[in-house]
């Protein structure tokens, strides 16, 4: 990358963003963080601190904040989009302008568009007009909580064109966070959406006290569903065996820090949908996705059960342990079948 490619501009200051835009100035780019709210925006120029999402953080003075998204995109070959999957279209459309025929989006967005069924890269084509050799995705098994320590984790930034990922790669590798690259966008967006929906799961029977033998079930029938859905919409099932697929849902659904897992156990412990919605403040992406999830599955003619029945208690009013027993009671099958 040459210098003018060090100006980064990562949107949305909430955990993913502020923690992204700490790995990227480690790396040595300039990052401008654009935020919705000047109040916090306010406090990350003046404390170098994020007090909303991760008040732990320090950041260096080649990181700063802005509520003008114009300002953000002045200079920067860079678009890191680091809102909540639901809200990003809008937000694209209106943003197109400001952005040259160069820049590069990077989505670092773990959830797929209801009503369209769209991956976050084919928002990003639509609404920005960009091809596909300047949209890559990172994914994989990063709590940003870990990562505002430097605690070392692994990534995966795909993209179409091979050239695009090695310069995303380049410019958020540091010694705490390794990217490997990949261009099997498909199956990384997947495995980050999917894992999230998992985690529900996950955390519910944890919830409900079931024991690591149902979590380890769960993780991995999830992984089969996501690489059924994965291979239907040409994705590589390796991918889904690597850090985007297999990696985040060990991270995700092992750790407390994950909001879809701590969601997911909220209602296991007889949490009304609603009550657990009050008591998580940040994104927990699968309660949204999980239904454009089994929209996809649908249209592709593939199976998933546990994603089923996290949309039946999501958004079908099925009691856990009703969805429990119903997912324990289906007619057995040999564990290869594909579809
Ligand atoms: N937090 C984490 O550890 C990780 C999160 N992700 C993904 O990153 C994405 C963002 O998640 P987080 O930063 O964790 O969520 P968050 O809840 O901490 O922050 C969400 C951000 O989106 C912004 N936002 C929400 N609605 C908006 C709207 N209508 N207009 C403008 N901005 C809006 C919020 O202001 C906030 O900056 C999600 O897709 C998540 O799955 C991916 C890897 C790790
Ligand atoms: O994607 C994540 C870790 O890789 C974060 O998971 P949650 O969104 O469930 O917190």
């Amino acid at each position: 990358m040459d210098r003018m490619s060090r100006r980064v501009a990562v949107y949305g200051a909430g955990s993913w963003g502020t923690a992204f835009a700490l790995v990227l100035a480690d790396a040595g780019c300039d990052v401008t963080l654009w935020g919705r709210r000047p109040e916090l925006v306010d406090a990350l120029n003046s404390t170098h601190s994020n007090p909303d999402y991760l008040p732990q953080v320090k950041l260096p003075g080649t990181v700063w904040a802005t509520t003008d998204p114009a300002e953000a995109a002045h200079g920067a070959h860079l678009a890191v989009l680091a809102v909540s999957a639901q809200k990003v279209r809008p937000l694209l459309e209106e943003w197109r302008p400001q952005w040259t025929p160069d820049t590069v989006f990077v989505s670092l967005m773990k959830g797929i568009e209801l009503g369209t069924g769209m991956l976050m890269s084919q928002v990003i084509a639509e609404t920005t007009g960009a091809a596909a050799e300047r949209i890559a995705v990172l994914s994989g098994p990063n709590l940003a909580a870990e990562i505002v320590d430097r605690m070392p984790a692994a990534s995966v930034v795909a993209c179409a064109e091979e050239r695009t990922a090695a310069a995303v790669q380049e410019a958020c590798h540091t010694h705490y966070f390794r990217p490997y690259t990949n261009t099997d966008v498909v199956g990384c967006e997947l495995g980050g959406a999917i894992k999230n929906v998992v985690a529900l799961a996950v955390g519910v029977t944890t919830g409900m006290g079931l024991g690591d033998n149902a979590k380890a079930a769960l993780i991995t029938r999830g992984l089969a569903e996501a690489t059924r859905l994965g291979v239907a919409m040409g994705a590589s099932p390796l991918t889904l065996a690597g850090l985007a697929g297999m990696g985040d849902l060990v991270a995700t659904c092992s750790s407390t820090l994950s909001r879809n897992h701590t969601f997911g156990r909220h209602l296991g412990r007889g949490l009304t949908v609603e009550e657990a919605r009050a008591a998580t403040t940040q994104t927990a992406e699968g309660v949204a996705s999980c239904q454009a999830v089994l929209g996809l599955a649908e249209r592709h003619g593939v199976e998933m059960p546990i994603t089923s029945a996290v949309v039946d208690m999501i958004h079908g009013g099925r009691a856990p342990h009703e969805a429990v027993r119903e997912l324990m009671s289906r007619a057995p099958r040999s564990e290869s079948v594909r579809r």
